[in-house]
């Protein structure tokens, strides 16, 4: 479909230096951007059968392309292992930036996009479309730091099919583990991309024996590399029998003698030949393209993508072997009988368009002007204008369907993670039939859930600090920036602080509340001051207590009445809420109409631990007697039960539970002792050496309390050669020692 289309074209503006270097070495860098040579594309490169021809830009006036050519895919990898690189690489072939980016010049389109950040205008790289060979590929951006691992989960449940990237003188490490693990979760078909194999250490065999061994997945060899680290020049295409050569050196390398069958002497027999060759190929990338869905293996291509060498294959096989959206089996579709449906996967604030809402469709159709229903908002809401992201320009179009991702404006109310559908009475129908078909045992909540795309466990934030305006008069500007940012990323969570007011921004880690505070003073113009940054411990009992309670109050004329007799014990199984649990000689009656009010209480009690005032987890709440006059409110019930909770968790056995991270650290083996007499220091436990080349990777535990800055401290003994990997592994009891510390810590009395 042709159409006359609006474009908005991104604006690039040079912007001074800013660096921020976060706990893991990884950076977000905005520098100047000087002016580079175009740089030619690779010569020697000849497309694989069965594509349509060259024309690249051809679909870019097309918006709603058949569902079979889209492909929506994230790139994941490890820090460094040349995501961005890749990326640059993959949007110059496709005929959308007209010059290369380079990471270390600070020059790619995710400079640009934080470039914008600096004038205000959010445009970030959620994602980027473009089209390769006849074919729409959304590629979508997931974060590689530990810190948004939630964000990378947010991100793959829109995708469709993903690239893993390796560095491949280091193979698999523990990102590329993690975010695996989160693919496999998502049951998201995969192809590998071996880069930096021009680097020195480079290997093919140690990269695909680490896919092997640690990702546990079947490799399937599509190409091998042509030389490594110096002598790379190219590829093999193992299924074409072809060799992609670079290097416009070594044009030969023909190592046997082939007679050719030619035209004139057998023209029957090379046109039967040609056939059942195209046969045997189409066969063998169906059967490629079959295993790689079923996840069953995962096809292995490799590349330079610094040295411009091997992407073009790369792009061929996103195309040919990660499935189109209809071949994706998304269960909840059967609810929506192709009625809209779609998942708000990224909110961003543009300060003149307003919120900008990246949304993947996966039914249906969304057009602009045109009212939408979020079901977990609850709320309807209209789509202004409809956009497509494509690489710097965003394209006004009049509707996008089913498989597609679109960038919508006007929508207010709509929150990263949200279900978008037509309207409530879709949302009632597609609940009606999920009941109808489910069977009658199954809880309403489950057939919402499901409904719901935002399934994603948010996981706690174990580090919080206090945030202050510059001043009081700010204070409502800041609570509107904060809204805002949770809009966009609800791993970030602000709550008040009882005591003193102040207000309390809790993260996932060290560099996601240095990024919040950035973006607070970048994109809202505000000055704030963080206060020191804080480990979110949580807090359980060891012992069972029992107390009573009551509350005997005159309100006005009205008489409240409230006695309850409560025990908490340890929970049997792990919690982080309190289970709830009601003796015999509790009234049914009586509960009926308090019940509401008795759990909040004892929701209300927990938040706030006797030791420290965190949370109470693993403990178990038995109601043994419980009275109440009538008339009595429902806030007098809970403040009586949240008293006793309260009391019984006093006289219990307690114990502070702290974080415990799981930490890798990739050092050269000649800095290892001094690694590891540091975390020595830091109760660190460590579990395992493992070889990884020249490097030597110590795999272990250590408190997080322990770990704050540890950046600085690793790059100072290393001299900058080690990377790390931290991620929370559990909640771990302090030993008494080590608590009275904290304690005493606390109380200021040490
Ligand atoms: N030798 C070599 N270096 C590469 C290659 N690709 C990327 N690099 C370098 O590796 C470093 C990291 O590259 P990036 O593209 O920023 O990697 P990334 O995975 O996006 O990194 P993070 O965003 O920090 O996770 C840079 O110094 C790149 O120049 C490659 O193919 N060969």
């Amino acid at each position: 479909m042709l159409t006359s289309l609006r474009i908005f074209a991104v604006n690039r503006q040079k912007m001074s230096s800013l660096y921020i270097n976060n706990m893991c070495g990884c950076k977000i860098t905005t520098r100047l951007r000087p002016s580079k040579p175009d740089v030619l594309l690779g010569k020697h490169y000849s497309s694989l059968p069965g594509l349509i021809g060259n024309d690249i830009k051809s679909l870019h006036s097309i918006i709603n392309p058949p569902i079979a050519k889209i492909r929506n895919i994230g790139i994941m990898a490890h820090i460094d292992a040349g995501k961005t690189t890749t990326t640059e690489r993959i949007l110059y072939y496709s005929g959308y930036t007209r010059s290369l980016g380079d990471v270390d010049d600070g020059d790619t389109v995710t400079d640009f996009m934080a470039q914008e950040r600096e004038r205000g205008i959010t445009i970030q790289s959620a994602a980027v479309t473009f089209d390769w060979k006849g074919y729409r590929v959304n590629l979508i951006d997931t974060p590689g730091h530990v810190d948004f691992t939630l964000e990378v989960e947010r991100c793959l449940r829109v995708l469709d099919g993903a690239v893993a990237v390796l560095d491949a003188s280091a193979g698999v490490e523990a990102q590329t583990l993690t975010v695996w693990r989160q693919a496999d979760k998502h049951k998201i078909p995969r192809i590998c991309f071996l880069n930096k194999m021009d680097k020195t250490g480079a290997s093919f065999k140690y990269a695909v024996e680490s896919i092997r061994e640690k990702l546990k997945a079947k490799p399937l060899l599509l190409q091998l590399p042509i030389g490594e680290a110096k002598t790379f020049k190219g590829v093999i295409d193992i299924v074409n029998k072809e060799k992609l050569l670079w290097n416009s050196n070594s044009d030969d390398g023909k190592d046997f003698e082939r007679k050719p069958l030619l035209e004139k002497s057998d023209p029957e027999l090379l046109k039967e030949t040609v056939e059942a060759r195209i046969a045997l190929i189409e066969q063998l990338q169906t059967a490629i393209h079959r295993v790689t869905l079923a996840l069953t293996a995962v096809p292995v291509l490799c590349g330079s993508a610094l040295k411009n060498k091997a992407i073009q294959p790369l792009l061929d096989a996103i195309t040919m072997y990660l499935p189109s959206p209809e071949e994706r089996n998304y269960d909840f579709l059967q609810w929506y009988n192709g009625d809209l449906c779609a998942l708000a996967f990224k909110v961003l604030h543009d300060k003149q368009r307003g919120p900008l809402v990246f949304t993947r469709i996966y039914s249906g159709t969304l057009k602009p002007q045109s009212a939408i229903h979020n079901i977990n908002g609850n709320c309807t809401e209209k789509i202004s204008r409809l956009l497509l992201p494509f690489a710097d320009q965003h394209i006004e179009i009049p509707s996008l369907t089913a498989g597609n991702i679109a960038l919508t404006v006007g929508l207010k109310q709509t929150a990263t993670g949200d279900t978008l559908v037509s309207s409530k009475s879709s949302a009632l129908a597609a609940a009606q039939r999920a009941k109808r078909r489910e069977e009658k045992q199954q809880r309403q909540s489950c057939e919402v859930e499901r409904l719901l795309l935002a399934g994603v466990e948010i996981p706690e934030p174990v580090f919080f600090c206090t945030i202050e305006p510059s001043s009081w008069a700010k204070q409502p500007d800041l609570d509107h920036a904060l809204k805002c940012l949770q809009r966009e990323d609800p791993s970030l969570k602000v709550k008040l602080d009882p005591d003193s007011g102040q207000t309390v921004l809790c993260g996932m880690g060290e560099l996601h509340l240095e990024i919040i505070h950035d973006r607070i003073k970048r994109e809202y113009g505000l000055e704030t001051y963080l206060g020191p940054l804080q480990v979110a411990y949580r807090e359980t009992i060891m012992s069972s207590a029992r107390a009573t309670d009551t509350l005997d109050r005159t309100l006005g004329d009205k008489q409240h009445f409230v006695s309850v007799e409560l025990e908490a014990r340890p929970g049997e199984t792990p919690s982080v809420t309190p289970v709830i649990e009601y003796a015999k000689s509790v009234s049914r009656d009586l509960l009926k109409d308090s019940q509401e009010a008795v759990e909040n209480g004892v929701h209300n009690a927990c938040l706030q631990g006797p030791l420290l005032g965190s949370p109470i987890q693993d403990v178990t709440i038995t109601l043994h007697s419980l009275v109440i006059h009538p008339g009595t409110s429902a806030t007098m019930i809970s403040a009586c039960v949240s008293r006793c909770v309260q009391k019984v968790l006093k006289k219990a056995d307690k114990q502070i539970l702290e974080p415990l991270m799981h930490l890798e650290v990739t050092v050269p083996r000649d800095f290892l002792s001094p690694v590891l007499a540091d975390l020595a220091q830091r109760r660190g436990n460590v579990q395992e050496i493992q070889t990884r080349q020249y490097n030597r990777v110590v795999i272990g535990f250590v408190p997080l309390a322990e770990i704050m800055g540890y950046s600085t401290v690793l790059r100072t003994i290393t001299s900058g050669s080690a990377t790390f990997v931290l991620e929370l592994s559990t909640y771990r009891a302090m030993n008494p020692q080590d608590q009275n510390t904290l304690l005493s810590q606390k109380s200021g009395t040490m």
